[in-house]
């Protein structure tokens, strides 16, 4: 069985998702997960794209010690010089240097001729490899360039250093056969490919990623790229559970492996969706809602005689525990921290304490606390901690009425300690509450989008809401969940504020990252 290391890009590429935007705490908490969950490398981001991302690349580097961790530059000097910065003190310093090796990205993009391309290609791997211990050059849009000049700047970017060739699979363009046949072709046909990993990279343009990367897999690809729920630039990247699942499950066709910890997924997967605001979609592979969820009779009939007829992943293989301790209103604190540390939880006492507090809170007000809640009040407490000073929202109460003008009232507590209270009207329950709420928010707040989805199903499904918002010139995501539609959409909204704050504070005291 053959190891295929695996390269996650949730950080840099994920974070390319239209309208996600993380903060360095936020990031470093995703860093920590991804550690547990055993990728072999992780991308943190691009150090010389903002001083936000060169301190979480940073702060990354200096906490990670079980993953290997990388940063992005393109091939100028100030790019790898702030790589470098940002990653010398990680255990192995890991730089990824790209450039753009198609006709249509070297004539329009980087007004470079094939030839200069290669010079900068070369000349960055070497200076990289005088400061970094691995180097890994990536042919950005691998896939729309000639077959041969690839194998040319190959052969020289290896003979200047490079230990790893990622051939990405850009604008996600080939279908499995065509990414696979690049591969045997760039093996064949580059002399010292023997003394690299080659690396596959494939976003859902067409919805090929997870096939492309297994076709890249079949066709010797030694590291797989990706994210986890596929997040990522445009239709995002290759969903690295989906892989990850399948070599798993097919490993005697595949005959390669990960070493990822398959009982982390889920837990990976929620967090994730919650810090960057991504739903995962119910039908999504692997990880969605519905993943598990037999619905029709037939199939329900065959997985009561026999479970494997409609089931060849079992939730417990990716980290969802099989329900025989019900949590209730009843349940004490015993069947509520095993049940915590079935999920793959590890909170502090202290946290742990408050999450049993919300889920007494939760079960008071519904027959049965499903997984999902479970998730939602965990992953909650979870990033709780990564709030500093910030607005709280203490009371809120609304009067909606056919013929009433809607109206709110709420108090919130300022990020300097002063209790506020203020009214305002709106023409319906959602929007009276945020104007209440600008109202004591410093600075002017545009609503860019409102997202509301139910956690689990039934009357009793607890409201996940999500905002985008404009708050300082910045564009934030925020969350909120409660059983109330209204008091998920305050958090949500107080939420994208928050994230907001607490981004200009660790900017300004990186001290908070140690
Ligand atoms: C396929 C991918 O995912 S690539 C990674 C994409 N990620 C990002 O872009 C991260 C976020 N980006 C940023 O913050 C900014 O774009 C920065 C800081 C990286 C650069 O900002 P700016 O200096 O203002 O340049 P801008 O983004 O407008 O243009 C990119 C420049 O880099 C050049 N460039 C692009 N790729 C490369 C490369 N791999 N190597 C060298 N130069 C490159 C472009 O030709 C262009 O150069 P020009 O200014 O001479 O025309
Ligand atoms: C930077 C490179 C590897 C990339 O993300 C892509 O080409 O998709
Ligand atoms: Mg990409």
């Amino acid at each position: 069985m053959r190891k295929v290391n695996i390269f996650d890009t949730t950080l840099r590429d994920g974070e390319q998702s239209a309208g996600v935007n993380l903060n360095a705490l936020e990031k470093l908490e995703i860093a920590k997960q991804l550690e547990r969950l055993g990728v072999d490398i992780m991308e943190a981001g691009f150090p010389a794209s903002s001083k936000g991302d060169f301190q979480a690349v940073k702060s990354i580097a200096e906490t990670v010690k079980n993953s290997s961790v990388t940063g992005l530059a393109r091939t100028n000097k100030k790019d790898i010089d702030a790589a470098w910065e940002a990653l010398k003190n990680s255990e192995e310093p890991r730089l990824h240097v790209f450039i753009a090796t198609s006709p249509i990205h070297m004539t329009h993009k980087l007004k470079k001729t094939p030839n200069e391309v290669i010079e900068s290609a070369v000349e960055a791997v070497k200076y990289a490899k005088s400061k970094f211990s691995h180097v890994q050059w990536s042919a950005e849009d691998s896939c729309r360039s000639d077959k041969w000049y690839l194998a040319e700047i190959i052969t020289k970017v290896i003979d200047a250093g490079a230990s790893v060739i990622n051939l990405p699979d850009t604008v996600g363009y080939r279908s499995p056969e065509e990414y696979g046949e690049l591969f045997r072709f760039v093996q064949e046909h580059v002399p010292n490919i023997h003394r690299v990993v080659l690396s596959a990279h494939c976003h859902d343009d067409l919805g090929m990623a997870t096939a492309n990367s297994l076709a890249a897999i079949e066709a010797g690809a030694g590291q797989i790229e990706g994210t986890i729920n596929g997040i990522g630039e445009r239709a995002g990247n290759a969903a690295l559970e989906e892989i990850a699942v399948a070599l798993h499950i097919r490993q005697n066709f595949y005959q390669a492996m990960t070493t990822l910890k398959l009982d982390e997924v889920k837990r990976s997967s929620q967090l994730i969706s919650k810090l960057t605001g991504m739903t995962v979609p119910g039908n999504k592979a692997v990880v969605g809602a519905n993943a598990f969820a037999h619905e029709s009779g037939i199939h329900q009939d065959g997985v009561l005689k026999e479970a494997t007829t409609y089931e060849i992943i079992t939730p417990e293989l990716i980290g969802v525990s099989s329900n025989n301790l019900v949590l209730g209103k009843h349940s004490g604190r015993h069947a509520f921290k095993d049940k915590v540390a079935k999920l793959g939880f590890e909170l502090s006492k202290e946290r742990l304490n408050e999450a049993f507090e919300a889920f007494k809170e939760l079960a008071d007000k519904k027959k049965e606390i499903t997984e999902d809640d479970l998730f939602a009040i965990l992953t909650d407490k979870q990033t709780e901690a990564l709030e500093l000073k910030k607005y709280q929202l203490k009371h809120f109460q609304v009067q909606y009425g056919t013929l009433n003008i809607t109206t709110a009232t709420a108090a919130v507590v300022t990020p300097d300690g002063t209790y506020l209270e203020e009214a305002a009207t709106g023409s319906g329950s959602v929007e009276a509450i945020y104007n209440t709420l600008s109202r004591m928010i410093e600075g002017p707040i545009e609503l860019k989008d409102y997202k509301l989805n139910s956690i689990g199903g039934g009357r009793d499904a607890l409201a996940d809401v999500y905002v985008n918002i404009i708050y300082a010139g910045v564009e934030s995501g925020g969350r909120g969940s409660a059983q109330d539609v209204l008091e998920a959409s305050a958090k949500a909204y107080l939420n994208a504020v928050n994230r907001v704050i607490v981004n200009e504070q660790v900017t300004l005291a990186k001290s908070h990252l140690s």
